[in-house]
């Protein structure tokens, strides 16, 4: 197996990790400071593991920036500027003895973020995956189907910026796919629904036609994530079932990645903390895995109406005429609840990170079309 040192098996080059004009021309102040652009591919405390043009490298996490400021902690996914080996200066790198790798100079802003709250009192949240695209929330039809899971998972899914796309697996273990399909569908509005079995094959074309830029698997223990993953990578790279063990250690053993280009182009970004996401602040992402009770809302007689019994509830209106389903809104009201006490035990500094995220977003797209405007 290959060593961390190096990974003559890895294709070396940025744009297979996802570089692209809108990054280079973000780049642009970092390059001309003599910084070059790496991909992170996992971190750790005080290191992390980034893609370069040069093949993937070790590279230390000083403590401070050139500015003697924390840094932020990079996480898989996260694109940065490293400081190449033997031109490291600045208060934040005169720890001495590492003068032989390259030094994280700073993390890009990211596009999208994959939270997950912590257990602790003082949560921050904690940042699992950085830049996913593409969010596959796998559902098993070998089971039967938990709708508010699948909603739980939606809602972190859209909250993090990300495109959900729900994937159903195991279609060969289920005698009706098309019909729990269609039951999925109501559940996932706005998100397109697919059938696939990793054993017959079935769907996983129409699922690479789907996925873009980064993709990350979502979904509970089981449901087929590494199996699909290890079919869209066309090897098996990823542990399945009982051989990995709960948090993924298990893969620590070989040159383990958690970032790996498809071979149609596109990332998988398969992290073990993503494993076990709770659900964290998903005010935003709740709106949109709920759309057609905040669409009924609008008519509510009051406007912050709860639906729980108002007057003139133009939700429980709907519920009683049998529009919307009894479970769907029990549902809605359940993950509010959860999602409202986590964002309790939130303080400021999460709230800003999130709108940061929003910010660069908007940042991001601006960006690009400056850049695509300066080609025409
Ligand atoms: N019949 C059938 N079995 C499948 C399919 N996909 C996965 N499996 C089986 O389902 C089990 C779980 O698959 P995994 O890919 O390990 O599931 P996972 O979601 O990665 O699970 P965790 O690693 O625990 O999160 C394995 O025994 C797979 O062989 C499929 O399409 N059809
Ligand atoms: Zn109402």
């Amino acid at each position: 197996m290959s060593q961390l040192s190096s990974f003559p098996d890895q294709p070396c080059s940025l744009a297979d990790y996802g570089w692209d004009e809108a990054c280079e021309h973000a780049f642009t102040p970092h390059r001309a400071a003599g910084l070059i652009p790496a991909r992170i591919v996992r971190a750790e405390r005080g290191s992390c593991e980034a893609v370069t043009d040069d093949g993937i490298l070790r590279v230390r996490i000083p403590a401070t920036d050139d500015h003697g400021d924390a840094l932020p902690s990079p996480c898989t996914g996260d694109w940065a500027a490293l400081r190449p080996a033997g031109t490291a200066t600045g208060t934040g790198t005169g720890t001495g003895g590492a003068g032989d790798g390259p030094v994280l100079h700073t993390v890009l802003e990211r596009r999208t973020a994959l939270v997950r709250s912590t257990a602790s009192r003082t949560s921050h949240g904690q940042v699992l995956a950085a830049n996913v695209d593409t969010v596959v929330v796998t559902v098993s039809l070998a089971a039967p189907l938990k709708h508010d899971r699948t909603e739980r998972m939606l809602a972190l899914a859209w909250e993090s910026g990300a495109q959900p796309v729900v994937v159903l697996t195991k279609a060969d273990q289920c005698a009706d796919a098309e019909r729990a399909a269609a039951e999925v569908a109501e559940v996932a509005p706005g998100v397109d629904v697919l059938v696939t079995s990793a054993v017959t094959g079935q769907g996983l074309d129409t699922l690479t036609a789907f996925l873009h830029g980064t993709v990350a698997l979502l979904g509970p223990s089981g449901a087929g994530k590494s199996t699909l993953g290890n079919r869209l990578l066309g090897e098996d790279r990823l542990a399945t079932g009982s051989v990995r063990d709960v948090d993924g250690k298990g893969r620590h053993t070989t040159a383990w990645r958690e970032l790996l280009p498809l071979p149609g182009g596109g990332v998988l970004l398969d992290t073990p903390g993503l494993r076990a996401i709770g659900l964290h602040d998903t005010q935003d992402g709740l709106e949109q895995t709920f759309t057609e009770i905040e669409r009924l809302a609008q008519d509510c007689r009051f406007t912050d109406c709860a639906h729980v019994g108002e007057p003139g509830c133009a939700v429980l209106a709907a519920v009683a005429a049998d529009e919307v389903p009894q479970r769907r809104l029990d549902s809605y009201h359940r993950l509010l609840r959860e999602s409202a006490y986590a964002a309790s035990r939130t303080d400021a500094r999460l709230r800003a990170g999130r709108d940061s995220v929003k910010k660069d977003i908007t940042r991001h797209l601006r960006a690009t079309y400056e850049f695509r405007e300066r080609q025409l």
